[in-house]
């Protein structure tokens, strides 16, 4: 068997969108000062760091005309320039089954340009198509090639609550409590900009999720990268008594020490690695003891060969996995990893981070039945088609 081609197609979402609202979330760009001149120039935007509305879809073809599917989403058009003009040409007469090999010689050849960021999730998106044609052409899911099933079915939290108007967040958090879900993720709309007041703000609206779902279930705080390390240090102890299961990404990815200082502050377990890359960021992140759970995403760090080693170094150092958002490549290192607890859930929800875009784009993805996802024993590779019912609300491009 030989890859006989791969296309590389970026998917733009041209339909309706939900707007997301003012302290929707804190973002990296909260702390860059934004004068009026610059606040209508493009790229202004603060939450534009943080929308998806564009995703690069990856089919990889076969000699015998089987077609492997994966896709990438930070920076779509670029990682499509990537993919055609670099990668491709790697891959291209190959034997997909020499995976490692492969992954390999992407990561060597891109080296001086690529190792993190979007040439990594490039390599990723071709990598992770990979996989799902070896799982096609031997009838297996992707799961079964990577260790097996470690667990009856994958335990998943529901990831959304951004900061809105506190009746609104309990009204969300009931409405998936009901629905069976036992762990939740919000999202902190304000950071050291806000001063006091945003403090204060903050704390009523972990304090207000907590009220409906109790201390019975798990609640797990994310800051995107919006606060700063003095910011952080003030509210960890803060947040102590709310006794969430881990704050994420409290700082910028590149600020490691930071991340390994607030680890050991508080009681408070440190989570990151959703904007790492490779197995050596990985075992930077461990060695420094900057994290306590690690949140790589598979179509970020370098595919599921990538992942599956990064799987197997956080086990050594009993660092338990969870994956950054839903999506079947991750689930299927989850799901055969037992150092992977849970998975991330982003419900299925009309189009407003982008976080959801997949569900647009792919037929296949699991809908969490109260609060737990299931795999198919039966189903070759990802377990992906595209999907065909929302082809018009895309603008493609070859
Ligand atoms: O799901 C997460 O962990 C993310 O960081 C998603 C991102 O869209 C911010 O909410
Ligand atoms: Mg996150």
């Amino acid at each position: 068997m030989k890859i006989k081609s791969v296309r590389a197609r970026v998917y733009e979402w041209k339909g309706k969108t939900v707007p997301p609202q003012g302290n929707f979330c804190s973002n990296a760009m909260d702390l860059v000062y934004d004068n009026k001149a610059n606040r209508h120039a493009a790229g202004s935007d603060t939450m534009n760091t943080f929308r998806f509305h564009c995703w690069t879809v990856v089919e990889v073809e076969t000699d015998d005309g089987i077609i492997g599917l994966g896709n990438v989403a930070l920076a779509p058009r670029i990682a499509k320039a990537i993919i055609d003009e670099y990668l491709t040409p790697l891959v291209l007469g190959q034997d997909p089954w020499d995976y490692e090999y492969l992954n390999q010689r992407m990561y060597r050849a891109t080296h001086a340009w690529g190792r993190k960021g979007v040439g990594m999730a490039a390599i990723s998106a071709i990598d992770i198509a990979i996989w799902d044609i070896l799982g096609k052409s031997v009838g297996k899911p992707v799961f079964k090639l990577l260790g097996g099933r470690t667990k009856e079915k994958i335990p998943c939290y529901y990831s959304k609550l951004y900061r809105t108007d506190i009746k609104d967040l309990q009204a969300e958090a009931q409405k998936f409590k009901d629905q069976g879900f036992r762990a939740f993720k919000m999202r902190f709309g304000h950071g050291p900009a806000h001063g006091q007041q945003g403090v204060v703000e903050n704390l009523k609206a972990v304090e207000a999720v907590r009220e409906v779902i109790g201390y019975d279930n798990d609640l797990m705080l994310e800051c995107y990268m919006g606060w700063n390390l003095e910011y952080a240090k003030r509210m960890l102890p803060k947040l102590e008594k709310f006794q969430p299961r881990w704050l994420e990404e409290p700082v910028i990815a590149d600020d490691i020490d930071g991340y390994a200082e607030l680890n050991q502050l508080t009681s408070i377990p440190i989570s990151g690695g959703e904007h790492e890359f490779s197995l050596y960021g990985f075992k930077q992140l461990l060695d420094r003891k900057a994290v306590s759970v690690v949140q790589y995403d598979t179509n970020r760090v370098g595919g599921i060969t990538m992942a599956h080693k990064i799987n197997a170094l956080c086990e050594a150092y009993s660092v338990p996995v969870i994956p950054h958002a839903g999506q079947m490549h991750n689930y299927h290192l989850t799901m055969s990893s037992l150092n992977c607890p849970m998975s991330e859930y982003f419900p299925i929800f009309d189009v407003e981070v982008g976080n959801e875009l997949f569900y647009y784009i792919f037929d296949g993805d699991p809908a969490a039945e109260n609060g737990f996802l299931q795999l198919d024993d039966n189903l070759p590779g990802l377990g992906l088609t595209l999907k065909t019912e929302y082809l018009d609300h895309f603008t493609i491009t070859e």
